[in-house]
């Protein structure tokens, strides 16, 4: 209970005493393209990650800028962390939107290219910025709400598993899920953890091992997302939840987090190296290697028809 408690008392510098105004219930379509208050300011310069943050209501909408698919590259995932670090930093911000500033896809999830034909010195450096940025999410005192406005397979399920709440644009063609055996790759402890904790045992025992990717209404379904929404609700539906989560004071909620997710968190803490390691080793196998090059193959090919 002590470290829970010290781990919230940290988490709790991200407190602010910020007035809410009202929320923004400007609908637009998509992030790139939302109407930010007069009160929002650039909080970000870097190229790949956007940052508004609107001071009156102490709310950050993080964009991801990364053309053409938001892949999660580690020069992506380098400038996530630093954007993340400075808003944990702001006692402005309260909450945190994730969403994407591209149409039709939230993110890819881990870049294919970073784990096929690279040294295993880069392929550390790339599984230490992911578990970097996943301790940095999951272990958040802000409220983090995941506004999902397109695909998003793999990492980009568990970036939107590491959130507090999960909006999904209602839309058939936008589908979401822990996809690695698909690839014939296989998602490390963590993501699966993750993938538990929200829909249960069994589900994601299913769910791993056939690698499904579920539509928006079969996520909302079984649990994996919270809330489904028109797409020009998204962004105002996201702002307004996070309004009504400011309702609960931040300390409290803070401590509550940290004691749910603690589990969690250690077992990652524990085994951090070890799943470099794993990592690592796993990608130095020719098998991996073939998997990974056939399915960029695919999905090249898939566009070239
Ligand atoms: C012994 C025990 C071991 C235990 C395990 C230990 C360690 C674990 C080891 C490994 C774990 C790795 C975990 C991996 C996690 C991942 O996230 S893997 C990535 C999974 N992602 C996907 O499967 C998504 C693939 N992409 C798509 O399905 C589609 O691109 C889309 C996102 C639905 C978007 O579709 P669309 O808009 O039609 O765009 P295109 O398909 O045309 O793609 C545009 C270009 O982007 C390239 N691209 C797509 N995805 C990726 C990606 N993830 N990485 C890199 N590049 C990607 C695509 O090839 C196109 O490129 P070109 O324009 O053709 O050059």
């Amino acid at each position: 209970m002590a470290s829970v408690l010290r781990q919230a008392a940290r988490l709790a510098s991200s407190r602010c005493l910020t007035q809410l105004s009202a929320a923004s219930s400007t609908s637009r379509l998509g992030a790139s393209s939302y109407n930010f208050s007069p009160s929002s300011r650039n909080a970000s310069t870097s190229s790949t990650i956007k940052v508004q943050l609107d001071s009156n209501t102490g709310v950050a909408i993080m964009m991801f800028q990364n053309p053409p698919v938001n892949s999660m590259s580690l020069d992506f995932m380098t400038e996530f962390v630093i954007a993340w670090d400075k808003l944990e930093l702001d006692k402005s911000c309260r909450g945190i939107i994730l969403t994407s500033a591209l149409p039709n896809v939230f993110s890819a999830g881990l870049d294919i290219m970073d784990m096929y034909g690279t040294t295993p010195e880069h392929r550390t450096a790339f599984w230490k910025a992911l578990q970097e940025l996943w301790l940095k999410v999951y272990g958040s005192g802000k409220i983090v709400v995941a506004a999902i406005n397109g695909a998003s397979p793999a990492g980009g399920c568990l970036m939107a598993l590491s959130c507090d709440y999960r909006i999904m644009i209602d839309n058939p063609k936008y589908k979401i899920g822990i996809n690695e055996t698909k690839l014939g790759i296989v998602a490390p402890f963590w993501f699966k953890d993750c993938l538990e904790n929200t829909v249960g045992y069994r589900m994601s025992e299913m769910s791993v091992q056939y690698g499904i990717l579920y539509n928006s209404a079969e996520a909302l379904k079984i649990g994996l997302v919270d809330q489904l929404v028109p797409e020009d609700k998204l962004i105002s539906t996201a702002t307004e939840t996070m309004i009504k989560w400011f309702a609960i004071p931040d300390y409290a909620r803070q401590i509550s987090k940290a004691m749910v997710r603690k589990a969690t968190m250690d077992k990652m803490l524990a085994g951090r190296e070890a799943d470099i390691t794993n990592f690592v080793t796993f990608t130095n196998k020719d098998s991996i290697q073939k998997s990974l090059g056939m399915y960029m193959e695919m999905l090249k090919g898939r566009k070239a028809k």
